[in-house]
């Protein structure tokens, strides 16, 4: 099995992406160690702050984000990093190449059960003459020179893609790198699983009540099949079991709280999260547009997303 490293030199990935690759992988390896720790490490629990975004921030998180932000920042080709726990950009070196934006722990809800986690990054090639500016991270996410995540699950696994398809790693711990496990994926056209948090129904339009209600009206309504449901709470757990074995996530525009009619972030989740999903040759929506052609108007910009299936994105867009 190959390992990484040698994945990455045997391909067309420039050196300098292996790089940032290499960086971000081995902080991620760092950061799984750390997990597997838990409570022995002092690690769990509330960090006592709120990010940028008015959400409380777990120990874990602070950590997450501080051993990405110094691990990139000391790299030469890192021009630039966004962090979903950062108020605003931090700039590296102005002749880098790369700018790195990172969701340093996914699922943070999950980190004091013991549940899925993980980190999710997206990566821009971009250079210039002067410091990197929050305007240079506004790119539309079809512009990513690569995008992925690391899974901190029962194994910890690696999936990501430079724009040739979506490859699955897994790390070999006795070694202390990822090993390819799953070279190509795919995400089948059809399903019959979803994943929505159903607790937010009564807040979501009127097409998304309609749709989930003929999702589980199973075999005698309108869809003539049963559908099964599943809801990790970290969008990169739900993410990767659609990259196993199918189906569709959802997290909808809703009117719970109107500063944030949509849950996730678009430079930080649904981005590299649509670009994996496309490049496993699935759609990845929010109600109206293609995630990767959203022009962003703000680093840390929220967006409704439908992804997943091919077919069942489309039924679930045809809701009007
Ligand atoms: O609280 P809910 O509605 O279950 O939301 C879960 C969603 O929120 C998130 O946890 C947000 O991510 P963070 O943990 O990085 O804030 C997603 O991963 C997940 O899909
Ligand atoms: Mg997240
Ligand atoms: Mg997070």
């Amino acid at each position: 099995m190959q390992s990484l490293s040698q994945f990455l030199a045997s391909g067309s990935t420039s050196e300098s992406l292996q790089e940032v690759l290499s960086v971000t992988t081995q902080t991620c390896i760092e950061i799984s160690n750390a997990l597997k720790k838990g409570s022995l490490a002092g690690i769990l629990g509330m960090a006592g702050n709120e990010n940028v975004q008015g959400e409380e921030q777990k120990k874990l998180d602070v950590i997450s984000n501080n051993m990405l932000k110094s691990a990139l920042l000391a790299s030469p080709v890192v021009r630039a990093i966004a962090s979903e726990e950062e108020d605003d950009i931090v700039p590296a070196h102005t002749d880098g190449e790369y700018l790195i934006a990172f969701d340093p722990l996914d699922g943070s809800s999950n980190i004091d059960i013991n549940s899925m986690v993980g980190t999710i990054f997206s990566i821009y090639h971009q250079t210039g003459t002067a410091p990197a500016t929050e305007a240079d991270f506004l790119q539309p996410g079809k512009n990513q020179a690569a995008a992925g995540y690391v899974l901190y699950g029962p194994s910890t696994m690696l999936v990501f893609t430079t724009g040739n398809g979506v490859s699955m790693f897994t790390l070999d711990v006795d070694k202390g790198e990822f090993v390819q496990t799953q070279p190509t994926v795919e995400v089948p056209k059809d399903t019959q699983e979803f994943a929505i948090n159903m607790s937010n129904q009564r807040f979501w339009a009127a097409p998304m009540q309609s749709y989930v209600t003929d999702l589980i009206s199973g075999k005698e309504g309108p869809r003539e099949k049963n559908f099964n449901m599943r809801w990790v709470a970290a969008m990169v757990g739900d993410v990767h079991r659609i990259l196993c074995r199918g189906g569709i996530f959802i997290y909808p525009w809703d009117n719970k709280d109107p500063s944030k009619p949509g849950k996730l972030r678009l430079m930080y989740e649904a981005n590299p999260m649509g670009m994996l999903i496309e490049q496993a040759g699935g759609k990845a929506f929010t109600h109206t547009d293609r995630i990767l052609d959203i022009q962003p108007e703000g680093i840390h910009q929220r967006v409704a997303v439908v992804l997943g299936a091919a077919n069942e994105v489309d039924t679930c867009l045809s809701y009007k």
